[in-house]
């Protein structure tokens, strides 16, 4: 027997704001009069399910009760493609999609090491059985573009009082499902609860057993005595209501995909797979949502991994918003964290020292730099430390045999042999005085996990790795998370834009045995920044044409589609920095506070970093480092490097002294390779810091002479 349930009121539970205690209470009990009456249509409403059992009937009518919180209520559905299974219940609400299985066991049910348990019999099929139908379900709403996350699968234990979870599936007890599901942060809008009800009820079929079909939309009140019962939580909906009503919607990202993002999320990949795009085309929003789908998928551990540190914190609170059911099975780590903890476990001796590591550097300098014809092509050391973290060391080059003819991406100077010989010797001079000190760099630390892994394959638990932000890492870095899952199905997913590399050097996936062909997509839909901000942002990068680590050719002004609306770029030169900072002060003052939690100034420099610290600490502007940011809001300016602000976004960003020099243009009016090289890789850091703007952009600048 089939019963469609429908409410037409969707208002949020009221509760007290009485300034006094008697009031607070009267209105108290005003609420729970009310909500037992609810309860009461409810039976009333459920009372003619005559192929549910009497606790089905029960759980039926604790969920009814959402429908007057926005939610719509499916009972007894067919499961397409099936002849005659069903499914208990589909609810649709603010809090997204819920496949629901009812049952209505004589013994507790138990969730433990994996398995369902009651009075001592396994009950692993029905939670499979639960699990297809819910594929089946995020198939059909996969056509109003709603990602897997949103749809969960629920057990719901007539009778009994049960929290508890079993990898995705949600097991509660008929006292707890009501406000559970009532506390939900919300996801669907109200037109949005119908549009994906309305689908749902149409791809899960009624049965046609039409006599036993009620729809009713105000039921006539029973004469029967109100129910007492032990199993329906007043209090617990009421406070769920009013959680509910001060928790913001999550952002539409974490629940809509477009459909060739949702197309990515889903997609079985039969190897390692690549994911790229300009600035701002969903390249992250896809990243998590597949984690996401993969977690609920696969019996294994995901890894999520980046470069730079802060921003595994921010992306693991945006998992555990949008889909909390996997966000347990997925480690959020950026890479060099993640392999000196894995050393550790291992048990493998790693000394992580990179200030001794830059003395030896710097002795080695002393004796093997100076006075070499390295100085004739930059007197720096920079320039050679950065060859030999990331050309020699970066790529896992360990003999002058692999060095000398070695192709060097990005590195626009031209090394002839007596260069490269003198680099040789620098290079050796290093790794003697840093073994001599027993301390190991950051090049060693993932050298050493990458050795430990081939010698151990399976020592992880990882099925899947997701890499974000691909661009900035080495060579060694990405072999390393290759052989974690090797070319294993799903196994590895490489995200990133190679216009976004902020780091020197690179390389190309096939060097490190990596093939992608085949197996990547390039999303071209920006949903990030405003038009006269992408605008700004490509003309800094026009001219830079790259190559991506697949090794495709590319030119810095590339073909995006806008979707974003209008916004502001507002170039400002003063004539001395400190008139500069006034005006930076100006800006964010004319934005107001309100504003400021959504708004960052972004500094080329941890020196200038510091500088704007002091300068909005001083004015009484609040602000969170990028460093301490993890996501959630906080009531302040967002402060720190372009290179900390990799992956991030903020409505309105401000660049102080943008355009200072990247390096001095040579005495001699030529413009040598070295000076390029750097010019074009703070072109890249500009366009990254840029590209983090949603609506508004402040360009300051000083004249210099
Ligand atoms: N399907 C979507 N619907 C609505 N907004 C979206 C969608 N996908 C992405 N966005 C918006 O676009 C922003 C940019 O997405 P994301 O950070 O994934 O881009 P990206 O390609 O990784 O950017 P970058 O390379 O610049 O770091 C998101 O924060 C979100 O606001």
């Amino acid at each position: 027997m089939i019963i469609t349930l429908r409410s037409g009121s969707s208002g949020r539970g009221s509760h007290g704001r009485g300034g006094s205690a008697w009031k607070r209470a009267q209105e108290a009990r005003r609420h729970e009069r009310e909500l037992r009456e609810q309860l009461r249509a409810a039976q009333w409403e459920v009372r003619n399910w005559e192929a549910a059992s009497e606790g089905e009937r029960k759980v039926a009518a604790k969920l009814h009760i959402l429908t007057r919180h926005g939610w719509r209520l499916l009972l007894d559905r067919r499961w397409p493609g099936t002849r005659s299974a069903n499914v208990d219940m589909l609810l649709v609400g603010p809090g997204g999609v819920f496949i629901i299985d009812v049952k209505n066991w004589r013994h507790a049910p138990e969730a433990a090491d994996g398995h369902l348990t009651a009075g001592g019999r396994t009950y692993d099929r029905e939670v499979d059985k639960l699990l297809k139908v819910t594929r089946v379900a995020e198939n059909a709403v996969s056509a109003r573009n709603l990602s897997p996350v949103a749809v969960q699968p629920l057990m719901v234990f007539a009778g009994r009082s049960v929290t508890a979870r079993l990898g995705t599936v949600r097991l509660l007890g008929e006292r707890e499902v009501t406000p559970a599901l009532i506390a939900e942060r919300p996801r669907l809008r109200p037109s949005e609860v119908r549009a994906v009800a309305d689908h749902l009820e149409r791809a899960f079929p009624a049965y046609e057993d039409t006599s036993a079909h009620i729809r009713s939309a105000t039921p006539t009140a029973p004469s029967e005595p109100g129910p007492d019962d032990a199993l329906f939580d007043v209090e617990g909906i009421r406070n769920a209501a009013m959680e509910a009503a001060r928790s913001a919607p999550i952002e539409q990202w974490m629940t809509f995909l477009h459909p060739d993002q949702l197309a990515l999320v889903r997609r079985a990949w039969s190897g390692p797979a690549r994911v790229s795009g300009p600035a701002g085309t969903g390249k992250t929003v896809v990243a998590l949502h597949r984690a996401a789908y993969l977690a609920a998928r696969t019996p294994g551990r995901i890894l999520y991994v980046t470069f730079a540190n802060n921003l595994p914190r921010v992306q693991s609170t945006f998992l555990r918003t949008m889909a909390p059911a996997v966000a347990d099975r997925v480690d959020f780590s950026s890479l060099h964290a993640w392999a000196g903890q894995f050393l550790r476990e291992r048990g493998v001796a790693s000394t992580l020292d990179s200030g001794k590591a830059g003395d030896a550097f710097s002795r080695a300098w002393k004796t093997h730099g100076r006075g070499t014809v390295l100085e004739t092509l930059d007197a720096a050391p920079g320039y050679w430390q950065e060859e030999i973290d990331y050309v020699i060391k970066g790529r896992g080059i360990t003999t002058f045999g692999q060095y000398a003819p070695l192709p060097r991406p990005r590195r626009r100077t031209n090394l002839r042999r007596p260069h490269r010989e003198a680099v040789w010797a620098l290079y050796e001079e290093y790794e003697r005085n840093r073994t001599g000190k027993g301390v190991h760099d950051f090049n060693d630390i993932l050298a050493l996990a990458l050795d430990e892994v081939l010698a151990h394959p399976g020592a992880t638990p990882y099925t899947s790795v997701v890499v974000d932000e691909v661009q900035d890492l080495t060579f060694v870095g990405v072999r390393l998370l290759h052989a974690l899952v090797g070319d294993a199905n799903n196994g590895l997913l490489l995200v990133g834009d190679g216009q976004q590399a902020i780091y020197p050097g690179g390389f190309r996936l096939s060097d490190a045995g990596i093939d992608v062909r085949g197996r990547g997509q390039v999303l071209r839909k920006n949903y990030r920044n405003a038009k006269e901000v992408l605008d700004a942002a490509l003309a800094v990068v026009a001219d830079d044409s790259f190559d991506d680590i697949d090794g495709t050719p590319t030119t810095g002004r590339r073909d995006v589609d806008l979707t974003y609306g209008d916004g502001r770029v507002t170039r400002f030169t003063a004539p001395t920095r400190a008139e500069h900072d006034e005006a930076l002060l100006a800006a964010l003052h004319a934005l107001g506070p309100e504003a400021w939690p959504d708004s960052a100034v972004l500094c080329r420099t941890g020196t200038e970093r510091e500088r704007y610290r002091r300068l909005l600490t001083r004015a009484g502007i609040p602000l969170i480092t990028l460093e301490q940011y993890d996501g959630r809001p906080v009531p302040g300016v967002k402060l720190g490097s372009y290179h900390r602000a990799k992956g991030l976004e903020f409505k309105h960003v401000h660049l102080p002294d943008h355009d200072a020099p990247a390096t001095t243009a040579p005495s001699d009016g030529t413009d040598d390779g070295i000076a390029r090289e750097r010019r074009e890789l703070h072109r890249s850091q500009l366009f990254v810091a840029m590209t983090r703007a949603r609506d508004t952009l402040w360009l300051g600048s000083v004249s210099r002479p």
